[in-house]
């Protein structure tokens, strides 16, 4: 159902391990972005809304999903893990982090909830004219993936204007550097939830990276968020 193998991953690879960040082009085609998006207005697909100015995260509002997931979220969140297990367990070797993943996600999240972080985090987030979403990290808990994906649910240019998804890098006692990634709807960004590795003249060095979005000019912008850690 979910078209990982179509997808060139050792480039994907190659540009996390370089940059941070890559995008996966067309991962869910238009018919998948539509129906996603409606799921919205579902309240019972959720556990929680988030409006963000109550808490300063921005202007906007999302929601996560219960479970049982959506058929198409479940099928995106263990299909990408698997893919992505190989570079996240590099990172943390990379960075001297002590834990490992394993190569289902499953086993993940038997971890996660045995920790006391039980709950879906997989989201939709909602934004109109005038909206944002500050920069940040998605941690829920001790237990963290290092990677996540969010994937346009909406046409840029078409839906809305504005809402580039943005990203940060910050380099130890050094100024924060940005990054807009480019996003056609149905495209997955996978990034850094919070730190990854960089190789620098005397060896690697851990990053801090933050993500978020700009303000939306005009229309309405619906994103997906896969994470893969749950939340405590
Ligand atoms: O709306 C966006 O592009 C940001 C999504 C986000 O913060 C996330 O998926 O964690
Ligand atoms: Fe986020």
């Amino acid at each position: 159902m979910i078209p990982t193998d179509d997808h060139d991953w050792a480039r994907a690879a190659d540009d996390l391990d370089e940059r941070g960040w890559t995008v996966l082009p067309k991962l869910l085609d238009p018919e998948q972005c539509a129906a996603t998006a409606a799921l919205y207005d579902h309240e019972t697909a959720f556990r929680k809304q988030v409006v963000m100015a109550r808490h300063g995260y921005g202007r906007g509002e999302y929601r996560y999903f219960a479970y049982p997931l959506p058929r198409l979220v479940a099928g995106l969140r263990s299909a990408l893990y698997p893919r992505l297990a190989p570079v996240a367990n590099r990172w943390h070797e990379r960075m001297g982090f002590d834990a490992r993943f394993p190569e289902e996600h499953g086993d993940f999240l038997d971890r996660c909830h045995a920790a006391g972080q039980g709950r879906p985090t997989p989201l939709i987030l909602r934004y109109g004219p005038g909206d944002y979403n500050c920069l940040h990290q998605d941690l829920y808990g001790e237990h963290v993936f290092p990677l996540q994906a969010a994937v346009l649910l909406s046409s840029p240019g078409e839906d809305f204007t504005g809402g580039e998804f943005v990203l940060t890098e910050q380099r130890p006692r050094m100024q924060s550097r940005a990054e807009v990634v480019p996003l056609g709807q149905g495209d997955a960004v996978v990034f850094a939830v919070a730190h990854r590795p960089r190789a620098g003249s005397r060896g690697d060095h851990r990053v801090n990276m933050r993500h978020g979005v700009a303000t939306i000019r005009a229309g309405r912008r619906h994103m997906l968020g896969i994470i893969f850690h749950d939340a405590a």
